[in-house]
């Protein structure tokens, strides 16, 4: 098989006679071309477990073939050739340029005494072209924002030539567009250049629309996998975050305070003024409800605005602050 495959890995850390496993039973696979994304908690074993797949740490049970191959019959420059990784470690290099540090990506490859030739420099082009980093390529990585630097490390991951790509939280410190750039550019580079993708992130909504599988680790050591909308529908995730009164939201994709107890509401209409209306309505502390018989408040939209039980407003925020108003008149009577 091209690509990554884990079987039945435990991962942790050992120290002395005492052994701490982190997560076990780990058995899926990545093919060329394809992404997943890992997601879960602070501290379910995300990171130990790419610091693993890579052989930054020992693992303490099971198998990591890459592209076929058990890791543990290849040497460390056989793997490098194979595997590349944007981990979370900050970079002390502030005076290298951008094309040194996509040049050290090129490591694994080069002859005795580490001298490019021309086709290393083409794929230092390519790989600066790839994340959209040309014209950054003689800027100094101190004089970078988060987000090109981000990109740059990226390149530099890719001018290994990697059948496999494992990102450790590449979108953390970066705006949402930044975010969901990012990860589109990691989706494009994974599918026009056939590369295994493990992409570990703290955001599950971007990373569910660019993922083909989602990896799941949750408080347990088990992890779950399966595509990102059967495992949000069977609540994997919810599980997984586990946290009492916040519930994973099947329309949105992200987690929202728990709908116990909360006033009920439905909208009539369609469009982006429908979703904003159920937006607010969220925000105002309503729960958004399918079936007309179950709400307690209907909100339309209108051409001028939207109308509440018949009451028009012109903006959401007038639709919120008469939302906020009538829970405030209904906890009084
Ligand atoms: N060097 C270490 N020695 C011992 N235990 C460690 C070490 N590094 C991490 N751990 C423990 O391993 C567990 C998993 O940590 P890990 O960093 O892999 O989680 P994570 O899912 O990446 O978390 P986060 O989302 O916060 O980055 C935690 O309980 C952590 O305390």
């Amino acid at each position: 098989m091209t690509g990554l495959a884990l079987n039945n890995l435990s991962v942790g850390y050992a120290s002395g006679r005492h052994v701490a496993t982190v997560l076990s039973g780990v058995t899926g696979s990545v093919e060329a071309g394809r992404m997943v994304g890992l997601v879960g908690p602070n501290g379910a074993g995300k990171s130990t477990l790419l610091r693993s797949v890579a052989g930054l740490q020992p693992v303490l049970g099971g198998e990591v073939s890459l592209n076929g191959t058990p890791t543990a019959t290849m040497s460390r420059r056989q793997i490098a050739q194979t595997l590349s990784t944007v981990l979370t470690d900050r970079i002390s290099v502030a005076r290298l340029t951008c094309r040194d540090i996509v040049s050290l990506g090129r490591h694994p490859h080069s002859g005795i005494g580490g001298r490019l030739r021309p086709h290393d420099h083409a794929v230092i082009d390519e790989s600066l072209a790839a994340v959209g980093a040309t014209e950054l390529a003689d800027a100094f990585v101190g004089e970078l924002s988060d987000g090109q630097r981000q990109r740059v490390m990226v390149a530099r991951a890719l001018a290994q030539e990697p059948s496999i790509l494992l990102l450790d939280e590449p979108t953390s410190f970066l705006d949402p567009p930044g975010r969901i750039a990012l990860l589109g550019m990691l989706r494009h580079v994974c599918t026009t250049r056939d590369i295994a993708v493990v992409v570990c992130s703290h955001d599950i909504e971007p990373v569910m629309r660019y993922a083909d599988t989602l990896w799941v680790a949750g408080r347990g050591t088990e992890v779950t996998m399966g595509a990102p909308e059967d495992l949000a529908r069977a609540g994997a995730l919810e599980d997984a975050f586990r946290t009492e009164g916040i519930a994973f939201d099947l329309h949105t994709l992200t987690f929202w305070q728990s709908d116990e107890g909360r006033p009920t509401a439905q909208v009539v209409g369609s469009g982006a003024d429908a979703d904003l209306a159920r937006h607010t309505l969220t925000r105002s502390g309503y729960w958004v409800v399918e079936d007309p018989a179950d709400a307690g408040v209907t909100v339309t939209v209108t051409d001028g605005g939207w109308s509440v039980n018949g009451q028009m407003v012109a903006t959401l925020s007038e639709l919120h602050d008469h939302l906020v108003g009538r829970q405030r008149e209904d906890s009084r009577s």
